[in-house]
């Protein structure tokens, strides 16, 4: 059976070592037995703990306000009457922001911020408060596009985004014209988003020669990317893994120089569309030499979305083991949909960056089979109903999505902005 079809790794499930990094979630109970080092029955009684009388019993008792909070909100309390969601709303000046925005609250608990995160807390300790979204659309979504997208197309949708709240927008690519076609023009894009200010605008470089291209078209910020397999290195930059290490060298000590962030990320972290499954070693190793070279942030790329929770656990375990957990960053593509649940995880396990697409747009042109990124306005939704703030206007980064989806002719691969619309249309 060829790894397009099974998760990977499913023989390495996480270890008693990941489960236990893990029990900052579980409920009290089970993370005191953690604790109390008993770890050889730890996983025996997380079970036990969790399918008998102790914490389930806890969770669905009736007094359980979460629950009850759900049950009140589906009986249809009126929109009006929340005070929390009147005094955010004015807060946002326009009137479709408005309406999103009550949308996007509505099956939300009615409470504050402070009260959500405590909640949440009970269940997913340790996740952080505010998560930094880095928008890949315009580079890893239009990569992959079929028809080449206008230039000023493009510049509109950064600009859409930028003002949607995103702190971090992917620009483009200074890669060879000959093998990415529809970023030809990304010189004429960085040079049409100068003015735009307050966002970083990073611009991918695989070589030497793209640092220096990006660099003069007025570039602030670089990234360079490696693969953890041997097999899609070839295949995307034309070179092995060590060769593209030593290249990347070359860009970093340039960018080094001239005082300019580099990002770096590892491809293919949970497989290969060629090899099938990568060793976590391998992604901690690459990543470890991206983060020796001076990479500010390494993020950790499922290219081809293969993994789960069971795949993903494991690799990230492996290389926060040699990488800060605070200098990494998750990037899924949603080829199986399960981009939210392995976000989902790493949050637990502290990442607190995620990359993503808006609108779900995106895949490699040189991954078959791989499709688009995780939707950015899905990560939102995940993310505000976690209590987590993020910065993002959930209908500004809706119309973003909208406005390249109307462009590109299709519909958006964003489960909540395809939800929120039709509510919308429902109300007006
Ligand atoms: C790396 C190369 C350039 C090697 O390509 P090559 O053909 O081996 O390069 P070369 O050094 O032999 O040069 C060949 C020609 O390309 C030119 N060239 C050389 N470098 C550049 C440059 N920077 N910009 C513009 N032109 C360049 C160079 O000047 C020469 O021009 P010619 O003499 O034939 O006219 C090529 O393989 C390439 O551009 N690959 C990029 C492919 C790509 O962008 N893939 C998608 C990235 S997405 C990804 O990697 C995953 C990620 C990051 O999204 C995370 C995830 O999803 O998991």
């Amino acid at each position: 059976m060829s790894s397009l079809q099974e998760p990977i790794s499913f023989d390495t499930l996480p270890t008693l070592r990941d489960v236990s990094r893990l029990r900052r979630f579980a409920s009290s109970d089970c993370s005191q037995r953690f604790d109390e080092g008993e770890s050889g029955n730890c996983l025996a009684e997380e079970r036990a703990c969790c399918s008998s009388n102790g914490c389930i019993d806890e969770y669905t008792g009736d007094n359980f306000p979460w629950r009850r909070r759900t049950r009140d909100i589906f009986r249809g309390e009126p929109l009006h009457s929340r005070n929390c969601h009147s005094r955010k709303c004015m807060q946002i000046s326009d009137r479709i922001c408005d309406t999103w925005f009550l949308q996007d609250r509505q099956y939300s608990v009615p409470c504050a911020d402070k009260e959500i995160r405590d909640l949440t807390n009970k269940f997913l300790r340790g996740i952080p408060k505010y998560v930094k979204i880095v928008e890949v659309g315009p580079r890893d979504g239009l990569q992959n596009e079929k028809a080449i997208v206008p230039t000023a197309v493009k510049v509109e949708m950064i600009q859409r985004l930028a003002a949607s709240g995103l702190q971090v927008v992917e620009a483009t690519s200074f890669v060879s014209p000959k093998w990415v076609p529809q970023l030809a023009d990304a010189k004429d894009v960085i040079d049409a988003i100068s003015d735009i200010r307050g966002v970083r605008l990073p611009v991918l470089t695989p070589n030497l020669k793209g640092f220096e291209a990006a660099i003069a078209a007025g570039a602030k910020e670089v990234a360079i990317f490696a693969s953890a397999s041997e097999a899609f290195s070839k295949s995307n930059i034309n070179c092995s893994i060590e060769d593209s290490l030593s290249r990347f060298c070359d860009v970093t000590d340039a960018a080094k120089k001239l005082s300019i962030p580099v990002r770096g990320y590892v491809s293919c972290v949970a497989g290969c569309p060629v090899e099938g499954y990568v060793p976590p070693s391998k992604v901690a190793y690459v990543a470890k030499e991206l983060y020796d070279m001076g990479c500010f942030e390494i993020s950790l790329g499922d290219t081809i979305g293969v993994g789960t929770p069971g795949s993903i656990i494991p690799m990230l375990e492996a290389v926060m083991a040699v990488v800060p957990v605070e200098k990494l960053a998750v990037h899924f593509h949603d080829t199986y949909g399960q981009s939210l649940a392995n976000i989902l995880v790493s949050l637990q396990m502290g990442i607190s960056v995620v990359d993503s697409s808006i609108s779900g747009l995106g895949g490699c042109p040189y991954a078959k089979g791989a499709s688009g990124n995780v939707a950015t306005e899905d990560v939102v939704y995940l993310l505000h109903g976690l209590g987590v703030k993020t910065n993002v206007d959930l209908g500004k980064l809706i119309s973003a999505g909208e406005y390249i989806c109307n462009h590109l002719g299709r519909h958006s691969g964003s489960k909540a902005a395809v939800a929120l619309a039709k509510k919308t249309n429902q109300f007006s």
